[in-house]
């Protein structure tokens, strides 16, 4: 079976958290944000390589964030597409082109184990690619300039794209340099794989796989956190209750 390579973009300065610390950095029940990341993806995938992109100054990173044996610290870009190219571009001579490569955001700590798997098995299996994604609920409102709807939208077939989202290492090589040359701005994996005409596959994951931006997502992070615990307990803590 071909390699898994994770990519895990950690490098964003976080403005829209408004805190001095960088939002990977803060306290999330008892560890950082980036090391419970890192933690949900290490109790699904054990044995992938890891290549974490953090910004180059970064003094706050600490190693022992990270639970994988296999893994390399990346210089982070200006964007969240040049912090992943970095990486595409720092193992690609180690890679081969059918290898799998999922990119999961630092911000996103919630993400379930099942989620993760199901995600892998629809990279491994459509061509194309595929991504974790939620169908948008609410009614969408379209806003004006001064604050007031202007409209409001169809949600049929809208949904939410999440992370990981992923496909085979040559595809998502070669699409982020193609997107790139042509100079479309991308925020993720999917774009760029949409820019060379390739469909990636949306895979319905759970809406709590929060992306942690603004303030009061932390506190929110952590009460899905809690629940997640609460539901599935380590199996030390399932052992010691049965006795
Ligand atoms: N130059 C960048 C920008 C972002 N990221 C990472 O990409 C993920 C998603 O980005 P986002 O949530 O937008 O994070 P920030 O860019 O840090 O936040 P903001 O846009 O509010 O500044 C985060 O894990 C972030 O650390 C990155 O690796 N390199
Ligand atoms: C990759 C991503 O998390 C999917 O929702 C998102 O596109 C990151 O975008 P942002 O604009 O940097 O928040």
């Amino acid at each position: 079976m071909s390699r898994l390579w994770l990519i895990v973009p950690a490098a964003g300065v976080g403005r829209r958290m408004q805190s001095e610390c960088p939002k990977q950095y803060l306290p999330l029940a008892g560890r950082t944000v980036l090391a419970q990341t890192l933690a949900r993806l290490h109790a699904a995938f054990p044995a992938a390589t890891l290549c974490l992109c953090l910004a180059r100054d970064d003094a706050r990173f600490d190693a022992s964030m990270v639970p994988f044996a296999d893994w390399r610290r990346i210089d982070g870009g200006a964007e969240r597409a040049d912090s992943v190219v970095a990486a595409l571009a720092a193992v690609a001579s180690e890679a081969a082109d059918d290898d799998a490569v999922l990119v999961h955001d630092a911000a996103r700590p919630c993400v379930a184990t099942d989620d993760l798997i199901r995600l892998l098995a629809a990279v491994r299996e459509v061509p194309d690619g595929a991504l974790l994604a939620a169908p948008v609920a609410d009614t969408m409102k379209r806003a004006a300039a001064d604050g007031r709807v202007a409209g409001t939208e169809l949600r049929d077939g809208l949904w939410h794209a999440l992370t990981p989202q992923g496909a085979c290492f040559g595809l998502l090589r070669e699409a982020y340099r193609t997107a790139l040359a042509q100079g479309v701005a991308l925020t993720d994996e999917s774009s760029a794989l949409e820019t060379m005409g390739r469909a990636p596959r949306l895979v319905a994951g759970r809406r709590n796989n929060l992306k942690i931006t603004q303030p009061d997502d932390l506190a929110l992070a952590e009460q899905i956190l809690a629940a997640q615990v609460s539901r599935n307990p380590p199996l030390a803590a399932q052992h010691k209750a049965s006795t």
